[in-house]
Order: C-alpha cells, then structure tokens, then sequence
C-alpha cells in the first residue's frame, strides 16, 4: 500500500483555502500536517508554530502555476464563482492594506483566468457555498484519510 501524498489546495486570494484547511484539520485531529508552501503573502498569526507536519501534509499554495508544476500528482483548486465576492470577501476579512488588497485582486484574477486552461488541475472546487465546497473536498480526501487513520 502506497502511503499518504501531499495535497495542495491552491487558488486565488480570497478563495477560502485557509478556511477550508482550518475546517479539515479541526474535524481531522492529527492527520493533516500543514505547510504554508508557496504563498506571496506575510504569514498570519498562529502559522508560524507550524512544526511537525504530521502524516498528510496539506501544502497552501496562493500562487498558482508553479505550485501546480511543482505537485503534479493531485492538486486541489478552490475559487469563487465571481470577482466581485472575492473583494467583498477580502475587504470583510480585514488582513489586507489598500495596497495589498489591490495586489491580491489583481493576481486572482490572473489565476482565475489561468486556471480555465485545460490540465492546469486535476479537481476543481468551486467555494460559492462553504458547506458544499467543505463536503467536496472531504469526499476527494476521504481514502487518504483512511490511510493516515488506519496506519495510526
Ligand atoms: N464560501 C464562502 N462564502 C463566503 N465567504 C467565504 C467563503 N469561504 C471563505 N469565506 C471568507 O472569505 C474570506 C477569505 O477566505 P480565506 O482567508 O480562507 O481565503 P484564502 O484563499 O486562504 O486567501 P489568501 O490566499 O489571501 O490567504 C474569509 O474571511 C472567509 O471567512
């Protein structure tokens, strides 16, 4: 039996990766590690104490391409359906400059243009509903799970 892979949730800014992540590794005590691998952005509290990545890593990409060249096995995409939600969503979450926040919108919407093009992922997650987006990803990572908790 082949043991457990990395799995890389990337996509836009805004798109719900860390809250979708928090979610999994709540409801999964002790079977996602987690690395903030390739991200264009300063870490937020609490990443930082990331040590010990424990049996599946989940590996949070915000920047697009070379996350996906990088892991070419199964990667996980997740976005909002529309522009317009995204700002909403970021100016909401209050982490962002002006400055920032105009960076941020501006590259996903070069991911999200990016992402339209055939092989760029395995699996796509549209996040427009949470519970729906949460209930997806759970189901994709449902055997890899099973893995980690049956090896424990
Ligand atoms: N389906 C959803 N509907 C509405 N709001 C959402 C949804 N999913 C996440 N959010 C909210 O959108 C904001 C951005 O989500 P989150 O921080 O998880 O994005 P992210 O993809 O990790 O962004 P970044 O790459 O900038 O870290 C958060 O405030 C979160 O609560």
């Amino acid at each position: 039996m082949s043991g457990p892979r990395p799995v890389v949730l990337s996509g836009p800014s805004g798109a719900g990766k860390s809250t979708l992540l928090k979610r999994l590794m709540k409801d999964h005590e002790g079977v996602f590690g987690f690395s903030v691998s390739h991200t264009t952005r300063n870490p937020r509290p609490g990443e930082e104490d990331g040590k010990g990545l424990n049996n599946l890593p989940m590996l949070l990409g915000a920047t697009l391409l070379p996350v996906a060249d990088v892991f070419s096995s199964e990667t996980s995409f997740s976005c909002p359906n529309e522009s317009e939600p995204t700002e909403k969503r970021l100016r909401d979450r209050q982490t962002e400059t002006e400055e920032s926040l105009q960076k941020r919108l501006e590259a996903a919407r070069i991911d999200m243009e990016l992402s339209k093009e055939a092989g760029v992922f395995d699996i796509v997650i549209v996040n427009d509903d949470l519970e729906k987006a949460y209930e997806e990803l759970k189901e994709i990572l449902n055997e890899e799970i099973k893995k980690v908790q049956e090896a424990k």
